[in-house]
């Protein structure tokens, strides 16, 4: 009785090593819940105003939203993301958004297909600091490479970053409204070149950065890894 005690115990530690180690997650106690909860999870469009928004960014979305009336402009809803989120990884999300409201990422892109553009309206809150009083290079980055990836994956499917060259003329005060504006410049083959730049909020005055990228369709025949 003991013995067998003994190796069911010893079973239970082996799976559960094994378990954490195929999925870290496991470990967190809200992810293991989360992960291997049978609840549905309902997509919530995080790209929609909240409480957290500044004055300047709402005046700009009400303005965005103006243009989608008629039917030039759309706005990109955040959660249709997942539609390129495989089935098993469905607790999986853009790291963007995986912030309370206001800590992080705000933003939300509108496209416009007539002129393959995307324009992502942003402001990084305080979780993103880098020099203190200003952005992180490494966050405004990702949104760069978020928009152009979006302005990328519309008319070409499954793309990735091959190259993302970014020029940083100013840097970007925390918590202030950006506009990050990308426009598809040409297709070559799997070769999407795209460019795009980032200025201040409802004025436009201020250039903070410039950038320059390249994304390439995914060959079906190739392998990722
Ligand atoms: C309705 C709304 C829906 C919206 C829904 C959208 C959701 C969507 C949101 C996405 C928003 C997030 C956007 C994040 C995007 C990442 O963060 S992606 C992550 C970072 N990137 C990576 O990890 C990529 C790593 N690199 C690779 O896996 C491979 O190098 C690549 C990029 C897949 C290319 O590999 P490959 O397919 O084998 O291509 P390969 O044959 O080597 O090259 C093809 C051509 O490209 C050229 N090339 C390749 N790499 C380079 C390079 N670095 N420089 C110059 N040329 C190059 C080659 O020379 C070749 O040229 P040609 O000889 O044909 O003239």
């Amino acid at each position: 009785m003991m013995r067998s005690c003994t190796a069911a115990l010893r079973t239970l530690r082996v799976l559960r090593c094994r378990l954490e180690g195929a999925f870290p997650a496991a470990r967190h106690p809200v992810l293991a819940r989360r992960w291997f909860s049978t609840e549905k999870v309902i997509p919530k469009d995080q790209a929609l105003p909240n409480p957290s928004w500044s004055k300047d960014l709402r005046l700009l979305f009400d303005q965005f939203m103006k243009k989608c009336e008629d039917g030039s402009w759309e706005r990109l809803p955040s959660y249709k993301n997942s539609k390129l989120v495989k089935e098993q990884l469905s607790q999986a999300q853009l790291f963007t958004r995986g912030y309370e409201d206001g800590l992080g990422f705000e933003y939300v892109m509108f496209y416009n297909d007539d002129e393959k553009r995307t324009v992502c309206l942003f402001q990084g809150g305080p979780y993103l600091q880098g020099v203190p009083g200003f952005l992180h290079g490494g966050a405004i980055a990702t949104m760069i490479d978020a928009t152009v990836g979006v302005c990328a994956a519309i008319p070409g499917g499954i793309v990735m970053t091959a190259n993302l060259n970014i020029n940083f003329k100013r840097p970007i005060p925390l918590c202030s409204v950006v506009v990050i504006n990308s426009q598809l410049d040409k297709i070559e083959g799997r070769k999407l070149f795209l460019s795009c730049d980032v200025r201040s909020g409802v004025d436009e005055k201020i250039l903070y950065s410039e950038a320059t990228s390249l994304f390439i369709k995914l060959d079906p025949e190739k392998s990722l890894t």
